[in-house]
């Protein structure tokens, strides 16, 4: 293993034991009210969320609230060194197990996501941002940028921050990061138009 592997690694190793300690329901709640406040501008458009799975903080409030106005998805993976894809989610859709510890829309409609909320493991107030060590959200996200506008909203627990992350070419900056704690902006993310 070279040395930034090691060192992702071991930030990956340290933040996910504060995520662990930092899980519960009143600190999900805190964060929805700043993650709805940062999407609902831009209501209408393609949103990908994710279905929690182990110690991440949890999205669905908001993404049930969002799936009134316009389509929201999950991500799906493919198979190993490739994008995710993403699959059409209504709030209490039939789910399937979609391998990896996840589960995905029983009915696999593709939707192109403009803005994402984005599981991490560990970020820094930079837009630094470590997932479980797939590639899989960095993928996708140098394909869709290179595609056109998308945000890339960084949702975690405020215990999750890391004091600057050992990062590579290929990691994917992230746009914004909610947390219990607030809201941490890299770029101006106001919509273009809410019409
Ligand atoms: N809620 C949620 N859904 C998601 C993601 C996510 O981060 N969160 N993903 C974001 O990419 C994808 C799932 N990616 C995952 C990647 C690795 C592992 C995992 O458990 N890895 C093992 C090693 C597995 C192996 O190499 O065989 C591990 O970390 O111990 C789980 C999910 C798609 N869906
Ligand atoms: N766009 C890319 N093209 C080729 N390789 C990539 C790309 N993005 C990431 N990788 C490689 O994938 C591996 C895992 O990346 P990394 O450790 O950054 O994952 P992660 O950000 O923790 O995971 P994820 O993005 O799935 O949440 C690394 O070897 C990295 O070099």
């Amino acid at each position: 293993m070279d040395d930034l592997t090691q060192a992702k690694a071991a930030a990956r190793k340290a933040a996910f034991a504060r995520r662990k300690d930092a899980k519960s329901s009143d600190k999900d709640a805190a964060a929805v009210a700043h993650l709805l406040e940062v999407v609902l501008p831009y209501k209408g458009r393609a949103l990908s969320g994710y279905l929690p799975i182990r110690t991440e903080i949890d999205p669905v409030p908001v993404m049930a609230a969002m799936a009134a106005w316009g389509p929201v998805c999950v991500p799906v993976i493919k198979a190993k060194g490739q994008p995710l894809e993403f699959h059409r989610w209504e709030p209490g859709c039939k789910m399937v197990d979609g391998g990896f510890g996840t589960f995905v829309p029983a009915s696999a409609e593709v939707i192109v996501p403009e803005v994402l909320i984005v599981p991490l493991v560990a970020f820094d107030r930079k837009g630094g941002r470590l997932g479980y060590g797939g590639g899989f959200y960095d993928r996708t996200l140098e394909g869709l940028r290179a595609g056109g506008n998308v945000t890339a909203i960084g949702y975690a627990f405020a215990a999750q921050e890391a004091k600057g992350l050992p990062l590579e070419q290929t990691d994917q900056p992230l746009d914004a990061i909610i947390t219990d704690e607030g809201v941490l902006r890299m770029k101006n993310i106001q919509p273009r138009s809410c019409a």
